[in-house]
Order: structure tokens, then sequence, then C-alpha cells
């Protein structure tokens, strides 16, 4: 590690007050302040030009050699997993980072995992297909094009750049594809900071305007803390796929209610569905998600449940677009209508997904498992904001009732 910090501070990289070590348990290692940050504070600096990206790369005399005898641009994930795979641990100009990286990785690909796609949430599926696709791709493609690289070094070069790389908007170089966009970098130094989605205090950069990529405190970090950021709001299904672990306590957990899934609910619950209702749906085209937070079901699984409440005349020419967009507070006895419509929808969903969980395998029960307790905190939200709805209007047909009685003594007063 000494090694590691020496290259970095000749390079430019700025990080007094930090120090890397080995947090409990495991993580490998992380970043930790040695002394106290104020809000705003840079707390790691670097020159811009020292972001590993795909354009860094092409222009390396090694890289722009073997690219030439190629007739195709290569894409920026394949680029830097080429990068990670041709660079030698001694020889490299980044011998010191390449030697600080870790070894294994622990996601399911890693460990040569193959889960069955219909053992795995819906939140998931997709990015574990694309996933699986993307590194047979890229291995299949290096292996083609360098038959000197294996898929193994491929692999471990991929999850170098995976579980590392952080979004920054590059410039275009005319030697790289940039079709589906060039929006990554792996950036030393920065890229030994954990993930933390509540605690996070670090928020980084790219400031273009004076050439260089920070790392600022967003709130104030006391000396001896382990400082974090927030790799996206991921549920542990999601982070063990893409990163290799998992969080204890997870708030990014979430149940993704596909369309024909809540149409199904819907009639379960009792509401009369046209094929207008399914149009004005499609259109809206929100998505229905429940999420691990106590807010309840989101607004946008709110306002589709209200869309399928709609009348025949309230759909027609376009009319919903006024009612559903509209800045005005939803009528009490429609919201109350939505409210008894989703609870019902909710704890059919939750009985669902149960009956599933019971039929995974031991590998992929426990994402099911998370996404039970996702549907318990959705209704028990929900549950508590029905109640304290009711003691509302409970309250207020009681002021009512009591502003009327005095109208009444008033005038028989007069
Ligand atoms: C960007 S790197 C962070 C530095 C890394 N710990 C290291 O030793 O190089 C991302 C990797 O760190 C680990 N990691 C990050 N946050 C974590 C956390 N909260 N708990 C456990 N592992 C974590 C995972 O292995 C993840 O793939």
């Amino acid at each position: 590690m000494e090694e590691f910090i020496k290259w970095c501070k000749a390079r430019g990289y700025k990080f007094d007050g930090l120090e890397i070590t080995c947090p409990p348990g495991n993580c490998g290692n992380g970043i930790y302040a040695t002394t106290g940050f104020r809000t705003g504070k840079p707390i790691i600096t670097l020159p811009e030009h020292d972001m590993i990206n795909s354009a860094l790369v092409v222009d390396l005399p090694f890289y722009k050699k073997k690219l030439a005898k190629i007739n195709e641009k290569m894409k920026p994930m394949e680029i830097l997993t080429m990068f990670f795979s041709f660079e030698d641990f001694e020889q490299s100009a980044w011998s010191p980072y390449l030697k600080v990286l870790p070894k294994t990785f622990d996601t399911p690909a890693f460990k040569g995992i193959d889960y069955d796609v219909n053992t795995l949430p819906l939140s998931i599926r997709k990015y574990w297909i694309d996933q699986k696709k993307e590194i047979s791709e890229i291995s299949e493609k290096l292996r083609h094009l360098f038959p000197e690289l294996t898929h193994d070094k491929i692999l471990w070069a991929w999850h170098v750049v995976n579980t590392r790389c952080i979004f920054v908007e590059n410039e275009e170089h005319d030697n790289v594809d940039n079709s589906d966009g060039d929006t990554i970098a792996v950036i030393p130094y920065v890229d030994m900071l954990n993930h933390d989605p509540e605690k996070y205090q670090g928020v980084a950069l790219h400031e273009k305007r004076n050439g260089r990529y920070v790392v600022q405190a967003k709130r104030q970090i006391q000396e001896g803390e382990q400082i974090f950021v927030c790799y996206g709001a991921h549920d542990n299904a999601r982070l063990l796929v893409e990163y290799g672990f998992t969080l204890p306590q997870n708030l990014g957990a979430k149940v993704l209610i596909p369309q024909e899934v809540l149409l199904t609910l819907a009639k379960i619950a009792g509401i009369k569905l046209t094929r207008e209702h399914e149009m004005v749906l499609e259109e809206v085209g929100l998505p229905s998600h429940l999420y691990a937070t106590d807010e309840g079901p989101s607004w946008s699984l709110r306002t589709n449940v209200r869309v399928m409440l709609l009348e025949h005349w309230q759909m027609a020419n376009g009319r919903w677009k006024k009612i559903i967009y509209s800045h005005d507070p939803i009528d009490d006895e429609v919201d109350q209508k939505i409210d008894e419509k989703l609870e019902i929808m909710l704890k059919e969903l939750r009985n669902g997904v149960v009956e599933k969980t019971k039929k995974m395998p031991n590998e992929t029960k426990w994402m099911w498992e998370e996404q039970v307790k996702v549907c318990d905190v959705a209704i028990e939200s929900l549950e508590k904001s029905i109640k304290e709805k009711e003691e509302e209007r409970k309250e207020e047909e009681r002021r009512a009732e009591e502003s009327k009685a005095t109208e009444e003594v008033e005038k028989s007063e007069e």
C-alpha cells in the first residue's frame, strides 16, 4: 500500500488526512479520515488526465499499435477490460496500483455460479441476463482479437472495471466506439471508497473547469470515520451480482410489479378494468415499484391504481391527462378508494411472493425473502397512513359537528 500511496502522490493526487486500511468484515480496503473535514471541503483531488478512461487507453502507444491492426473501433467497457487484461503487474506504469487491486471477487459471475433466470426476482433478472451476455461477448471478442489473453484474465479485468468504474462524461475520441455512450472511468485511489447509501459523506465529481477530479465532503466528517460514497440505490441482489457484497439493512430493496401482475392484482381487488384503462396505463408509462422505505407505495404505483379507477367519461378524449397530471390534491373519496384497493393488492402480492419463495433454491431464496420484507414494510406503512387519514377524517367530522352545534346555539339565542 505504501508504494501505491507514493505513486499517487508523485502523480499529483492530494488526499491529506486520509488513510487506506482494511475495515473489519469482508470488504477489502476502505478509506478512513485521520482528521475532520468540513462540509464542502475536497477530500481527494487528482488531475483529470489520470482517470483511466477509453481515450487514455487508446492513446497509449502499446494499445495504439494493437488497435491499428484491428479494423473496428471498440466500446469503452471493452477498452478498459482490455487494458486491465494486458497490463503487467511488474512492468506497467500502473504497477503499484495494480498490486493493490483485489485478486478475486465475490460476485456469482466470478465464482462461476450460474443462476437459473426463473429463480431470480424481477428486480435483478434483466441485470443478470445483460451481465452474463456482456461478459461472454467481451471475453469472446478479446480472445478472438488477442489470442494471448485467457478467459480468466479477462474475467478478472472485467470485474476490476465493473466494480470500480465511476460515471464520467468523457470527451468523444475518434478511435472509440461511443455509440452506446462513453461514461466510465476507473480512478485510482477514489476507487478505494466503499458503498454505504445511508452514511455516505463523499460525493465525487469531475471538475472540467479546473481539470481535476474531486471527492468532496457532503457533510461534516469526523476523525476516525470510514468515508463512504453511494454506488446507487441498489437492492442486495443487485449489490451481490454487480459488486459481490450485500448490506444487512438495505433501504435500496425494492419489488418491481410488472404491468400484467398489476392488472391481475387489480382484478382480484375488484377493479373493473377495460381495454381503455390498459391503454391509458401504457401511455402514462409509470413503473410500479415498492421500496423498503416507510413512505408506503410509491407515487407512481398510486397513480397507476388511480388510472385503473377512472370512469369511462374521465378517460374519453384524453381527459385523463388533466386528472392525472393535475397539481390539485386528490379528492378524499378517490384517495380512500386507492388506499382500499392498494391494501388488497399488496396483501395479494405478498402472498404470491411468499408462495414463490417457498419454491426457490437456497442460493436465491434470500433474494425472495428480501422481497417479502419489502411487501411487509409497504403494507405496514400503507395501513399506518390509512389509519392516520381515518383519524383525520373523524377529527374533521367532529369539528364540523361542533361548529354546527355552536351555530345552532347562536341562532337559537338570536
Ligand atoms: C470500488 S471498490 C471499493 C474498494 C474495495 N473495498 C477494495 O478493497 O479495493 C468496490 C468493492 O468494494 C467492496 N465493498 C464496497 N462497499 C462495501 C460494503 N459496504 N460492504 C462490503 N464490501 C464492500 C466490494 O467488494 C466492491 O466490489
